[in-house]
């Protein structure tokens, strides 16, 4: 990759994103990584990332900025930037609840601004993102998409269904590790330490997903590969659904989306 990447916003996301970069070879010569406490992201400077609190710098040395600060930061990030963008500028916003149409209102020179929803899986190369733009060119297009595809897998979205990807895929990591969790303690209670637990649930996540990612099928249609008529599966499945399973789930899913706006 030979663009030169400003992550404004070292922090959760910024710091995955950057990790996931680096992971992938990318040069660290051409990553800089922002925030107040530069002291905080040390781990990068050792790596050979341009690490400062200087946002205007940082954008003046890039042709492709990451906003990733919080969605109450955003406009005075784009204050401060803002003299520095360029209409040559490939402007990627992470923030939630936060419109290309009001990125474009507080800059001048018109850059193309996409918006990105990826998740902390970025740091380990196995994020989903979803990548909306208005009207952006076919080449800066493949850009944005070759950025992301460094770190897991991409598709694209109209920008209307930015919130629902943001729930879906990015608290989506957090749904995950709750149930994770709730494995490994349903697991030790049945007489595994935390360790082998952790093990047999961690893998038994990846493996379900992968089911489903590699073969294509239908949830339930694996699921009744594994429920024995009669058997410990089905009861235990049912017993889960008896307790609002499916449903808390989807009520989660509704009420993150329903508290994104401010
Ligand atoms: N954490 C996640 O899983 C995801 C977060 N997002 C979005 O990404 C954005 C960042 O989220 P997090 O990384 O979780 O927040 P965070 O609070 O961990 O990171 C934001 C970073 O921006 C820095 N910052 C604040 N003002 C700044 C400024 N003026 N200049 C430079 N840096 C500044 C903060 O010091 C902090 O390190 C949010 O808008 C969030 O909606 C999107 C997808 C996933
Ligand atoms: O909870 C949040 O507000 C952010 C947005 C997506 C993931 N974390």
């Amino acid at each position: 990759m030979k663009n030169n990447i400003a992550i404004i916003g070292g922090g959760n996301l910024g710091q995955a994103i950057g990790s996931g970069l680096l992971s992938q070879g990318f040069s660290a010569k051409k990553l800089t990584i922002t925030r107040h406490k530069t002291e905080l992201l040390s781990k990068f400077k050792t790596l050979g990332v341009h690490v400062t609190s200087n946002n205007a710098e940082a954008v003046k040395e890039a042709d492709v900025i990451i906003i990733a600060v919080k969605p109450y930061k955003i406009e005075s990030v784009l204050k401060e930037i803002q003299p520095e963008v360029k209409k040559e500028h490939l402007l990627i916003s992470v923030v939630s609840d936060y419109s290309i149409k009001e990125i474009n209102a507080h800059l001048t020179s018109s850059p193309t601004v996409f918006r990105a929803m990826p998740n902390t899986a970025s740091s380990v190369n196995e994020s989903m993102t979803c990548i909306a733009s208005n009207n952006a060119k076919t080449k800066d297009e493949t850009v944005v998409k070759s950025i992301f595809d460094a770190l897991g897998t991409t598709i694209r979205i109209d920008e209307s269904l930015m919130d629902a990807a943001t729930v879906l895929g990015a608290c989506g990591v957090a749904y995950v590790l709750r149930f994770i969790r709730g494995m490994i303690q349903g697991g030790i209670e049945i007489g595994f330490d935390a360790k082998t637990a952790t093990d047999i649930a961690t893998q038994t996540v990846k493996g379900a997903s992968e089911l489903l990612l590699q073969q294509g099928n239908h949830p339930e249609a694996e699921i009744d590969k594994v429920t024995t008529p009669k058997g410990c599966t089905i009861a235990g499945l049912n017993e889960m659904e008896h307790g609002g399973f499916s449903s808390a789930l989807i009520k989660g899913i509704k009420t993150s989306y329903d508290n994104i706006s401010d």
